[in-house]
């Protein structure tokens, strides 16, 4: 438990102070809650010795008690709000660092862990931390400061009372232990049923248009009814363990507070306690154990804070990318692969000993049958993942020398798979150059053919687009991702298969406009279209992981092999549809 205590007070670095002045804030709270007992004692203890009560005596009860309630509501404010501020800003920055670490991760880090694992984390083991953290915190620590105080008062009130009441806390520990070792067990399965029903729900709706069409909304349906099935069991489970674990521990100190009034009654008989000793006792034993009690209460909480901190860590701890790198300004941009072999996570070899040079302001088209390998490098060029063996250099410079944003400001990319946020048309295009102005941006989507298509829109550059660009057609999306590396302006240019989705009357619009966008710039293109290969100052032609023949169209069509093959399949399938 001082384990877990230690954890949050590292996370929360110079909010600690905040910390732990809560609580001390708490501890004083629950004090300032004995005063009224303080107050009993008092009267008791006056009528017993036989002295008159005055209203001086009066005054001095209603002082305890008023001043104890008065103390306790501004202590439990001061609690509230050191916890509520210290919590907010540690989920805060909490939540700006995982972002952060996301950003700077190898890709490979995405597929060691699933979506499910990562959403849930960032949601709600967030929401968890921000809404419970401090308070769980808070209950144990003033608990256990509590019990302290409490033991020793009890034991300077009467010795014998006192060793029944640490006699209480030592029975309970090994209920507490199993609460705990339970606990853990539970809510480490807990939160991995979870993430899992995250998962499904994310499978769920981001395919959903696969699973409409394929008509198989019955069968995910029943696939994510059981991740939410398993969830509720799940949560039945923790439950069923953990009231009768409650109960028992709760019995533990009911059965102590019983021993604790019989042994005060027999001391009383015995005339070795006054009444108003024996009062007191009686009283303080329905209250005595409250905090510990509170501190049981809380243990599943506590597991699941533990392994909330546990998942938020192995993010933290994800080693970025660019761990060493520094800031690089280049003034030359031409690529360069040096015996590159690579392969992802799952161990099969992608690119073997592949070297070729990009020489700046060049074009070079990478073409090759599907699986090839072509994204993969350039992905490479872009450091998403690390190399195994050799170097890949951009402007003279190992890509491993750069951090992640020194090297990306130097690359606009075009993918196949678009991406755009839940934002404006306007910023998604401004997405790669926020201070762009709106004149930039409207520029830019002229050049790309989508500012017809965008005033069209009733909102116009305002138009809000659904979550991926789920609102739009792919050959939009496709020209809004175009403008948007136009307007990043970046000496580096990686587009693959770009003009994919969109269709022929604007293909040409696009492709001038792709023309003046790689203009005097490092171009890297996965090109289908036989005349961007044809143009090209350099065509690599990537088969089986290796560069199978490289050279420029005029060369690479008298020679038998994969390139002219190729080419002949594009012919034909261009005059095919000539013919139609
Ligand atoms: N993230 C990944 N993890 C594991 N394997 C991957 C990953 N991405 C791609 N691959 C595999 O790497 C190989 C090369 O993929 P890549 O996308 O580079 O091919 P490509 O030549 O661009 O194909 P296409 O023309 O169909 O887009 C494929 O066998 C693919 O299955």
């Amino acid at each position: 438990m001082l384990k877990i205590i230690r954890r949050v007070l590292r996370l929360s670095g110079n909010l600690s102070k905040r910390i732990w002045g809560s609580f001390f804030c708490g501890f004083l709270e629950s004090m300032f809650g004995l005063l009224p007992i303080v107050a009993v004692f008092f009267v008791l203890n006056q009528l017993q010795s036989g002295l008159e009560i005055t209203g001086q005596t009066w005054g001095i009860v209603l002082t305890l008690i008023i001043g104890g309630l008065v103390l306790r509501s501004i202590f439990k404010y001061l609690v509230y709000r050191l916890q509520s501020t210290a919590g907010f800003e540690f989920v805060a920055r909490e939540r700006i660092s995982l972002g952060d670490r996301l950003r700077n991760v190898p890709m490979g880090f995405f597929h060691d862990h699933s979506m499910g694992e990562l959403t849930a984390t960032m949601t709600s083991d967030l929401n968890y931390l921000e809404n419970y953290s401090m308070h769980i915190l808070d209950k144990v620590t003033s608990g256990v400061l509590t019990m302290i105080v409490m033991a020793i008062c009890v034991l300077t009130f009467d010795w014998r009372i006192g060793i029944v009441f640490l006699l209480g806390i030592f029975l309970s520990f090994p209920v507490y232990n199993y609460m705990q070792k339970k606990g853990k067990d539970l809510s480490e399965k807990r939160q991995t049923i979870q993430a899992d029903a995250i998962a499904a729900t994310l499978e769920y709706v981001q395919g959903i248009s696969v699973i409409k069409s394929f008509n198989m909304c019955e069968k995910n349906v029943s696939e994510i009814e059981n991740a939410y099935e398993k969830n509720a069991d799940s949560a039945y489970e923790v439950e069923s363990v953990f009231t009768p674990l409650n109960m028992s521990y709760s019995l533990v100190f009911r059965i102590c507070a019983c021993i604790m009034m019989f042994c005060a009654g027999l001391l009383a008989i015995g005339g070795e306690l006054t009444f108003a000793r024996l009062s007191v006792i009686l009283l303080a034993s329905f209250t005595i154990f409250n905090p510990l009690e509170v501190m049981g209460q809380m243990t599943t909480l506590i597991r699941m804070l533990d392994s909330t901190l546990d998942r938020v860590e192995r993010i933290k701890q994800a080693k970025r990318i660019d761990e060493n790198g520094k800031d690089i300004s280049l003034d030359s941009f031409d690529i360069a692969f040096d015996h590159v072999s690579f392969a992802y996570e799952n161990g099969n070899p992608i690119l073997n000993d592949v070297s070729f040079s990009i020489p700046q302001g060049s074009m070079t088209a990478i073409v090759g049958p599907s699986g090839s390998g072509k994204t993969t490098i350039t992905r490479l060029i872009a450091r998403f993942w690390d190399i195994q063996d050799g170097s890949i250099t951009v402007g003279g410079h190992d890509v491993k020398e750069f951090t992640c944003d020194s090297l990306l400001k130097n690359m606009s990319m075009v993918f196949q798979n678009v991406y755009l946020f839940r934002d404006t048309i306007e910023n998604n295009i401004k997405f790669g150059f926020p201070e762009a102005t709106h004149e930039q941006v409207v520029e830019a989507a002229k050049k790309a053919c989508c500012h017809d298509f965008i005033t069209a829109l009733p909102d116009g550059y305002n138009t809000v687009i659904g979550e991926g660009g789920s609102t739009l057609s792919g050959g939009e999306k496709q020209r809004i991702s175009i403008a948007r590396a136009m307007l990043k302006d970046a000496p580096i240019i990686l587009l693959d298969e770009a003009t994919a989705s969109v269709d022929p009357e604007n293909e040409v619009h696009l492709q001038q406009a792709i023309s003046a966008l790689v203009k005097n710039k490092t171009l890297i293109v996965i090109a289908h279209r036989l005349s961007t290969i044809r143009d090209a100052d350099q065509i690599l032609v990537v088969d089986n992981g290796k560069i199978a023949q490289k050279g420029v169209h005029a060369d690479l069509i008298q020679q038998k092999g994969i390139y002219q093959n190729f080419w002949n399949i594009r012919q034909k399938v261009r005059n095919w549809k000539l013919a139609q």
